[in-house]
């Protein structure tokens, strides 16, 4: 390893003094200007975890849903997943390292990991539309290039296609074609199949609102639109053009707060659907005749993506085995429609993209949302090969038929992802610590009908989550004021106390 390369390097990319970051629920997050030295140093990372797998790896500049003045980065692993768990623990080691530390941390995952230093190294770089993206984006590049990495940087990017990209480079473009517009054509053609056969009545013209959160998902998908059939109409709002990033819009927007986004007018029964900063979340809405707003979040989404997958299973008379797999967040009736009704086992993981990948991973067919709207279908190589066997060689009609639907289905889904004194347990849904917080949280849970409530602390913000559900919203809400009140209390909160929700 070339040291002096990586101090020379380090010394243009300094660690604030005292600071220091965990690699959370989606990488590193914090106020942008905090990140430079973390960008250089999972430069560094990129490279090592490229040479230990012999495969390209992916640096993802974006603070997704956070306000605009945060960033953040995460890195991507060989086939599009998330980082592994032990090089979690790296990233966070490196990025809290002193300057004369670094050199003997490199070393010793080199070690443990056994990474050849002669190794080619490859990494992709992709940004979201952050003031403070490109700049950092730069210090990942420095990075690379100071441990003789080769880079390609694709620029402004969704993450989902970053993910995409490093599948495809990785799959010797097995997966697809390793450029943007690669992306857009793989995932068009198995859209537009896959509406002429799912066609139903008044879809001849398909429109759809989308809020782009002010961020990356407006630009892409300009590009994207003349791959798109031309039934489908899409108006884009929160362009980026005027508004700041996530602000009073996006899918957090519109899920936390459960109403439309700024700038976006419903007329009834209108489809719309918000992304957020980075593009990997997505929430359905639509107002009824009589102006009621209506949510179609991630628990809603995995019901009718795990109905429409086990209708065309049955069709093809395949018995492969389907879960959904959801996160302490996912509202209590959505979970039991599921197991009870839909008989579709239920799997519950703890909060962020990896943990519900890895457990997806373990079924013929793993269907995954948080309720905020990330998510996507995993499909397990045997199944795959089976459903794509049928669809060219089944004898009867419908069967094949079923079966086509269910490959364009598969060709269409980015099968890729994408206050630390409260400690939880069983998929986050109880406090371990602090002493007597659960025992007070149960004692309020106990007061409300068909009642919910947990909390954890974020992994991408400063902030204790509180989750309540009740039988009514102000039953919720009052949870929720009670639930807080006590963390405030027995966590050692700071301000004011928090208020009732109005
Ligand atoms: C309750 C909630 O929505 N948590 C979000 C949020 O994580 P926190 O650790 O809760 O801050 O951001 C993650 C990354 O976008 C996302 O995976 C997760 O679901
Ligand atoms: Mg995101």
């Amino acid at each position: 390893m070339d040291f002096e390369a990586v101090a020379k390097y380090s010394a243009l990319h300094l660690k604030p003094a005292g600071l220091s970051l965990q690699y959370g629920t989606a990488g590193f997050r914090t106020k942008a200007g905090h990140l430079d030295h973390v960008m250089y140093r999972m430069g560094l990372l990129a490279v090592l975890r490229s040479r230990q797998t012999k495969s390209t790896i992916g640096v993802m500049v974006t603070a997704s849903h956070n306000p605009e003045e945060d960033n953040g980065v995460k890195l991507v692993d060989p086939l599009g997943e998330m980082l592994t768990s032990a090089w979690e623990e790296y990233a966070t080691r490196l990025a809290n390292a002193e300057e004369q530390e670094i050199q003997s941390i490199l070393t010793e995952i080199c070690q443990k990991e056994a990474v050849k230093l002669h190794q080619y190294a490859s990494v992709f770089i992709g940004r979201d539309t952050r003031p403070s993206s490109e700049k950092l984006s730069q210090s990942v590049i420095d990075g690379v290039s100071a441990l003789g990495g080769q880079y390609h940087d694709y620029g402004l990017v969704t993450t989902p296609q970053l993910h995409y990209m490093v599948c495809c480079q990785n799959t010797q473009e097995h997966y697809g074609k390793a450029t943007v517009e690669g992306y857009y054509q793989k995932l068009s053609k198995a859209f537009g199949e896959l509406t002429k056969q799912a066609s139903s009545s008044g879809d001849d013209q398909m429109c759809l609102k989308i809020d782009c959160a002010n961020g990356i998902g407006a630009l892409k998908l300009k590009e994207m639109e003349r791959n798109l059939p031309k039934k489908l109409l899409i108006h884009l709002y929160n362009d980026g053009t005027k508004e700041k990033l996530n602000h009073l819009c996006g899918a957090d927007f519109v899920k936390v707060h459960q109403k439309p986004p700024l700038g976006l007018e419903i007329k009834p029964n209108e489809r719309c659907c918000s992304f957020d900063g980075d593009a990997d979340r997505i929430v359905y809405y639509y107002n009824d005749t009589a102006g009621h707003f209506h949510l179609v979040d991630g628990d809603k989404i995995a019901t009718l993506i795990s109905t429409f997958i086990k209708e065309l299973l049955m069709k093809i008379g395949q018995t492969l085995k389907m879960a959904v797999i959801q996160t302490a967040y996912a509202n209590g009736s959505s979970t039991r429609y599921l197991e009870e009704t839909m008989k579709v086992p239920v799997h519950c993981t703890k909060t962020g993209v990896k943990h519900l990948h890895h457990k997806a991973q373990e079924f013929d067919i793993g269907v995954y949302f948080e309720a905020n709207g990330h998510g996507t279908v995993l499909f397990s190589k045997a199944a795959e090969e089976k459903i794509r066997h049928m669809a060219k060689e089944e004898k009867e009609n419908q069967k094949r038929e079923a079966a086509k639907m269910l490959e364009n289905t598969i060709d269409l889904i980015n099968q890729i992802a994408d206050r630390r004194v409260i400690d939880t347990t069983d998929a986050e849904r109880r406090a371990v610590t602090p002493a007597g917080l659960q025992e007070k949280i149960d004692e309020l849970v106990k007061k409300y009908r068909v009642s919910r409530a947990f909390v954890r602390p974020s992994g991408t913000e400063d902030v204790v989550r509180v989750y309540s559900e009740a039988d009514t919203q102000e039953n919720a809400d009052s949870l929720a004021h009670e639930v807080s009140l006590a963390v405030y209390h027995l966590a050692g909160g700071i301000g004011e106390p928090p208020q009732p929700v109005c």
